[in-house]
């Protein structure tokens, strides 16, 4: 291979998997508005096996180091060789991310009566995938970022985004610190984040947030180092190791079987583990890899408890479509969800 083909091969790589997501998040406007589940279209695409499942899962927008980067790098490219249409329909899909981004946004506003102005939005979740503490390129920056700028109090809890990094991504993305120092709190738990809220705003799918009926032990085999990075122990416990400690595969088969043994195999709801507002998680939690038999992740946050802490009417936005809906209606939750048309049906224009 050339030295060329090799640089384009990473850029074209990374450029057709976000075209994949864009697809889907374009879609997923359609979907919004004929009633259409974008998960269902996915999953209906996916079986194409010339199309594949990967990479169709619709968002607020893809974010990380990587993507928006190198698609830049390949309108920088067609640019400069003279290939203006090409470099316009690469940036096509940055345009369709932002749109993603802000199209979310403006579905909130909407849905809570057309003003944030003194209401209280908790986001669940900064970073731009679960299980990493990475924030760079999030969707939730420039969520966060419009939210302030509607006048909302913005309440943001992510497991293991820091602080720090935060605070300096959103400096940098806005340059009223004002807002920042008096309407925007960065919480140790979901439950101080959600405390007096109008709205959650799920942007992150990290486990802990679901609320969806496990699969059965034998589901859960299906991906175990999928579900191995999953799995998060409370640092009060027994089974703790902590981070920072480079594990052997050994020591982790006899983690995990340590764990067998105890029959850790219920998942904890309500009961955060970590309930320091000033720093971030990163030193407080680890990921332990384990044997398909732990597969469930030991720990969620207690709906209930979030419900009982909200304002009235409460909405919940599932900006990663990882919720059971039904089950959140039943608390009394509006819900609104990336790529299904409104299941609030009190307020019509959502
Ligand atoms: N990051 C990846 O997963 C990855 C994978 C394949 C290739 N690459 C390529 O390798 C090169 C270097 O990328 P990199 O990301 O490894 O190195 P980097 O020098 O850009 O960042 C180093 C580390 O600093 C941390 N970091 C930096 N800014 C952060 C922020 N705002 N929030 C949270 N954490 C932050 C991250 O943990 C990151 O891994 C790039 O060209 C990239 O395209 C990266
Ligand atoms: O179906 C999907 C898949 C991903 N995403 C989003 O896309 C972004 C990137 O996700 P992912 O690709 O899983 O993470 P990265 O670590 O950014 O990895 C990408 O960028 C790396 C650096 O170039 C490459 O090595 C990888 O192959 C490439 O997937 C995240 O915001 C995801 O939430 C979606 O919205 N829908």
């Amino acid at each position: 291979m050339n030295l060329w083909s090799s640089e384009l091969a990473k850029l074209a790589a990374n450029a057709m998997l976000v075209q994949r997501i864009s697809n889907v998040n374009a879609l997923s406007a359609i979907c919004e508005k004929t009633g259409a589940s974008v998960d269902e279209v996915a999953y209906a695409c996916g079986l194409d096996h010339r199309i594949g499942k990967g990479m169709l899962k619709a968002g607020p927008g893809f974010g990380g180091s990587c993507f928006r980067k190198d698609i830049l790098s390949l309108v920088y490219l067609s640019e400069t060789l003279g290939l203006p249409e090409v470099a316009n329909y690469w940036r096509g899909v940055v345009d369709i991310n932002e749109y993603q981004k802000d199209r979310f946004t403006k579905r909130v506003i909407s849905c809570l009566f057309n003003t944030l102005t003194n209401k209280k939005i908790a986001v669940l979740g900064f970073t731009f995938k679960k299980n990493t503490a990475d924030i760079r390129e999030s969707p939730a920056i420039t969520m966060v970022t419009n939210f302030l700028s509607e006048g909302a109090q913005v309440a943001v809890y992510d497991p293991r985004a820091r602080k720090q990094q935060i605070l300096v991504d959103l400096h940098q993305a806005r340059d009223d610190t004002v807002a920042l120092e008096n309407n925007l709190m960065i919480c140790g738990d979901a439950y101080r984040a959600c405390d007096g809220a109008d709205a959650v705003v799920v942007l992150t799918e990290w486990d802990e947030f679901s609320n969806v009926d496990l699969p059965t032990p034998e589901v859960q085999t299906a991906d175990p180092v999928a579900l191995r990075r999953s799995t998060v122990l409370d640092p009060n416990a027994n089974n703790f190791v902590p981070e920072g400690t480079k594990h052997k595969e050994e020591e982790l088969c006899a983690v995990s079987a340590f764990l067998s043994a105890l029959k850790v195999r219920n998942v904890k709801v309500g009961s955060p583990h970590i309930t320091s507002d000033e720093e971030g998680l990163e030193g407080s939690r680890v990921r332990v890899p384990v044997t398909p038999a732990q597969t469930v992740p030991q720990w969620r946050i207690d709906w209930v408890r979030i419900a009982r802490g909200m304002r009235k009417p409460m909405f919940v936005f599932d900006g990663r479509n990882i919720l059971d809906h039904g089950k959140l209606q039943r608390l009394g939750f509006r819900v609104e969800v990336i790529g299904k048309a409104s299941l609030t049906e009190a307020n019509v224009q959502c």
